[in-house]
């Protein structure tokens, strides 16, 4: 199981994900979010991502609020390896626009938004099916999900934790987790103890 760490701004954090064998972290650039990372909170994230994880970590750059090229731009700037395009504003131009000046983009998006939900519809590299309300830390129904034919690399996000993500798998069957406020003491407060346990409970699903 392929797991994401969401919404970091710290170096111990970053180390807590990876020692815990996190696949990627993601770092917030949106102004409203409690997890918002400045450009310097966010290039130092980045450089201990970078030397912690090496080349088998994915450093992704999570958006909601900005036109795409220009956060295909930050992400580039900053060294990020993924560019997450967040919620219903991004559509298939924005995909277009953003990959003429970045590499591996992911598109996230809710059910609620009846979006197309084929990995790849809008050029992205991974698909992310999150609550409606991105980073509220809010359960979703995920009854049906799993007959909806969902195939590659897709990832499920939204209210999990490490007390319901092994069953949240077991329900879904994505390809990959996601999480943010799940692992927090607080809103964009980590909680390292249970970004471990998030993660090995994930790995053990
Ligand atoms: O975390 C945020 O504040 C955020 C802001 C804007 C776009 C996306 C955001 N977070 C994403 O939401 C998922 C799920 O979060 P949660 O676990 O329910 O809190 C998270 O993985 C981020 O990719």
């Amino acid at each position: 199981m392929y797991v994401k760490v969401c919404g970091l701004k710290t170096v111990d954090a970053v180390h807590a994900a990876v020692d815990a064998g996190a696949d990627a972290i993601g770092v917030v650039m949106n102004e409203n979010s409690p997890r918002a990372a400045s450009a310097d909170v966010a290039k130092t994230v980045v450089d201990a991502a970078r030397q912690a994880g090496g080349d088998r970590l994915d450093i992704v750059l999570v958006v909601n609020d900005k036109p795409a090229a220009e956060a295909a731009s930050l992400a580039a700037d900053l060294g990020f390896t993924v560019l997450q395009l967040h919620g219903r504003r991004y559509a298939a131009e924005d995909f277009a626009a953003a990959s003429k000046v970045f590499g591996t983009l992911w598109r996230a998006t809710s059910l609620a938004h009846d979006p197309p939900l084929d990995v790849g519809a809008y050029g992205e590299r991974r698909l992310l099916l999150d609550a409606p309300k991105p980073g509220s830390g809010e359960r979703w129904d995920l009854s049906g999900l799993a007959d909806l034919g969902l195939s590659g690399e897709w990832l499920l996000a939204g209210g999990l934790n490490p007390d319901n993500v092994a069953d949240a798998i077991a329900q879904a069957r994505p390809w990959g987790v996601d999480v943010s406020s799940g692992v927090e003491s607080a809103p964009g407060v980590k909680d390292l103890d249970a970004i471990a346990r998030f993660i090995a409970a994930a790995k053990e699903a």
